[in-house]
């Protein structure tokens, strides 16, 4: 777990042998333990180099070992031994020194960064703060600005800037290990007293309490409800206003309130579930580990809409050539014009020269005929989608991968028409396309291994977390959201208003409620695929009573909403009113409430108090019951999957881990009882029926989310 040499004769270069990250793992902080103690009383050891194997200094603690008991040395004093002894130890950072990491290297004398590597202390982000001694030591170091920042945000920095603030005394481009070595042994003799940061006193400016409270209300106003930056900041505080000794005792006291929270398990969760998304496995066998992706060089886009425009971005930014297809010359100069100013506003933000060069426009898909991939991104009409698949089949060599982004239509339709099936998949993007993270990964029936690695590993290139689900209406995250949509309407219906069903999704910690989500994303959407699909408009059946869809309940307000013009924030009116159209700062509008109020008086419907906690469970409980069906059905392969793409594609708050998380916190049995008590109220509302899968889990005596999947490997998969 440490490997320890004695080099150059005087030197014990301590090497730290746990990959893939070298986390502080309990054997990792007995052997540094053990190695300290051996180089300190080594008489030919004059000097210490610690470094990371494989290029890589240290991920931090080994987050894994925060759920079980605390087991082994405790890392504090582990490290307070480095700093305590009389013979210079020296960090070696090559890779990365990340949170328990960081701390190891501001425990030693002096910091040797390779320019390519990243500092920082993201505990934040896990719930966490830097509790060895991180919120003490690094305002010592370099001052209480920019400690507070680094500390609240977990941003990761470069080696340049490290030494700029000071944190590091050298970076190189050489190897940082082989530097470390010949700087330690200059540095034996020098005194060691000014290099032990905890003897620092902190710079404290004197508009401390002014800067601590502008810190506070950034955080609560950015990350409303979540615990761990404010305690980082009292933590901050303490550096700053005690002395050393007494600030870690502080520090761990603060660590103590968030350690073991429902927020720290949350986020420690989602930093787990994101890298077990990327590990997808096919009925076939077929998995992330064992299937080779192509190489992709071009690609095209068909469609230079919203979507469209954004997936040229994002795959020209890495460096693919793209073809982008319009259909009509000013569609296409348009959509060129808005691509290059993208790319443009992009490079400038990375300080980077645009690809401009990557990029062709043209109006003719016989321009594809050589390019390894093509994205399909017109209007969401099957008709249209298959001309142009069966178009592509023509046109594009043998080997080319057709993709759709179709955000919800069968993806074997669309192969079927081709003449290759096992290279069609979908490639769901959200928008902004260029901005959105998540990318679902469409897996049809007929979709070969080859095609899902290279769409998978695709993503991956163009820095989307993607998730590998099956070809069903709306796949997974849209899918899901069809039932939340529909209690939120119903809760309208029976008494609430946008604005209570907002605020009580916003106090759980959505950034924006239901409503506003909607009015910002454009209610004519949704509007268009209700009467597609003969839910509203002419097509239906005047004798069909107007809150009934096929036996089952369905609100028609948004329809009426829409009918008025009402498109959202493009059009200055939606569920609320803007000063403008492209207005984004919502307000009450009496004539929604007017509109409610008439409505409920027509179907005589008595408006009673909600509840915020009614508002909560209905809305999340009957999104986590959809889930359970997803994964009944094989549609997502782990309740990890669906997590992931709440929390990448529709801002499901972090810190709640999603909404499978979520349910698994609640409690199983509770969600359950709820979801039966709701369903006996409103029987024709199928989606609040539990699924059976939860009912399975409950039997199985409600095991954490982790454990899921032995419950469900008996189903079928479609992935
Ligand atoms: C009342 C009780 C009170 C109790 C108080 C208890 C006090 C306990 C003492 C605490 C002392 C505090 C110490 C410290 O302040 C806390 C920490 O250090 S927390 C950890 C901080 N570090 C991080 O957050 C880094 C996390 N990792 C990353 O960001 C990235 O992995 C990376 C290092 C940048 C590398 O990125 P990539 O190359 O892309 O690789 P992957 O991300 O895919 O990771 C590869 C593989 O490694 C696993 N992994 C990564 N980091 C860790 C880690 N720190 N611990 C465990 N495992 C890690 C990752 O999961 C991948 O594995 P896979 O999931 O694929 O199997």
């Amino acid at each position: 777990m440490a490997r320890y040499e004695l080099v150059k004769r005087s030197v014990a270069l301590i090497t730290l042998t746990n990959p893939p990250v070298n986390a502080l793992s309990s054997p990792v902080r007995h052997a540094i333990a053990n190695s300290m103690e051996r180089a300190l009383s080594d008489p030919k050891v004059r000097a210490v180099v610690i470094c990371g194997e494989n290029g890589r200094f240290c991920g931090g603690a080994d987050i894994r070992e925060f759920a079980g008991p605390l087991r082994g040395p405790p890392l504090i004093p582990v490290l307070e031994a480095i700093e305590a002894g009389d013979k210079p130890v020296v960090a070696a950072i090559e890779g990365m020194a990340l949170g328990g990491g960081f701390e190891l290297a501001l425990f030693c004398h002096y910091r040797i960064a390779q320019s390519k590597a990243r500092l920082g202390l993201p505990e934040v982000t896990l719930g966490i703060l830097p509790a060895a001694g991180g919120t003490q030591r690094l305002p010592r170091l370099i001052g209480i600005p920019a400690a507070l920042e680094m500390i609240t945000t977990g941003r990761h920095i470069s080696a340049q800037e490290a030494l700029k603030l000071g944190i590091v005394d050298q970076v190189t481009d050489q190897n940082a290990c082989e530097t470390a070595l010949e700087f330690a042994l200059k540095a034996v003799g020098k005194p060691l007293s000014p290099r032990r940061v905890s003897t620092l006193t902190t710079p404290c400016p004197p508009d401390l309490d002014a800067l601590l409270e502008a810190a506070t209300m950034q955080v609560k106003k950015k990350t409303p409800g979540v615990m761990a930056p404010l305690a980082c900041i009292q933590a901050v505080r303490a550096a700053a206003t005690m002395p050393y000794s007494k600030g870690m005792k502080r520090e761990s006291e603060l660590m103590a309130t968030l350690f073991n929270s429902g927020q720290a398990r949350a986020l420690q969760y989602c930093f787990f579930a994101q890298r077990t998304a990327g590990k997808w496995t096919l009925p076939s066998g077929a998995q992330w580990n064992n299937s080779k992706p192509r190489e992709i060089r071009s690609a095209a886009v068909i469609g230079l809409g919203t979507m469209g425009r954004g997936i040229v971005v994002s795959l020209a930014r890495v460096g693919i050539s793209v073809i982008a297809v319009e259909s009509e010359k000013k569609l296409l100069e348009n959509g060129r014009q808005m691509v290059i100013g993208m790319l443009e506003r992009d490079a400038k933000r990375r300080g980077v020269s645009a690809s401009l060069n990557l990029l062709k426009f043209t109006l003719s898909l016989q321009d594809l005929k050589d390019v390894d991939l093509v994205i399909e991104a017109v209007f969401e009409d099957m008709a249209l989608k298959k001309r142009v698949f069966q178009e592509l089949s023509k046109v594009c060599r043998p080997g080319t991968l057709l993709c759709t982004n179709t955000s919800g239509l069968d993806v074997d339709a669309l192969a079927g028409v081709t003449d290759r099936p096992h290279l069609v998949a979908g490639m769901h993007f959200f928008s902004p396309a260029h901005v959105m993270k998540l990318l679902e990964v469409v897996c049809g029936p007929r979709s070969s291994s080859e095609t899902i690695a290279t769409a998978m590993s695709l993503g991956k290139k163009m820095g989307k977390v993607s998730v590998a689900v099956g070809n069903c209406p709306g796949f997974v995250g849209n899918r899901m959201l069809k039932p939340y949509l529909d209690q939120a309407t119903f809760l309208l219906e029976e008494g609430a208003t946008p604005e209570q069903i907002d605020k009580a999704l916003e106090d759980f910690g959505f950034a924006m409620g239901v409503f506003r989500m909607s009015d910002l994303a454009g209610l004519d959407v949704g509007w268009r695929v209700r009467k597609e699909s003969g839910l509203t408009g002419p097509d239906v059946d005047p004798k069909n009573p107007p809150r009934k869809r096929q036996g089952r309940r369905y609100c028609p307000i948004p329809d009426m909403v829409c009918e008025q013009g009402r498109f959202g924030q493009k059009t200055g009116r939606g569920w609320y009113k803007y000063d403008k159209p492209g207005d984004t700062n919502a307000k009450p509008d009496p004539l929604i409430q007017n509109l409610l109020e008439t409505y409920r008086s027509r179907y005589g419907i008595q408006p009673r108090n909600i509840s915020d906690q009614e508002i909560i469970e209905r809305c999340l409980f009957v999104l986590a019951n959809e889930g359970f069906r997803i994964l009944e059905d094989g549609m997502a392969a782990r309740p990890e999957d669906i997590d992931v793409i709440y929390l990448f594609g529709y801002a499901f708050p972090r810190h709640r881990g999603g909404p499978m998380f979520y349910a698994s916190m609640v409690g199983l049995e509770r969600v359950l009882e709820r979801l039966e008590h709701y369903h006996q109220a409103h029987p024709d509302v199928p989606h609040l029926e539990p699924s059976a899968l939860l009912k399975k889990l409950v039997a199985c005596g409600s095991p954490p989310v982790q454990q899921w999947r032995e419950h469900i490997k008996t189903m079928r998969s479609h992935l």
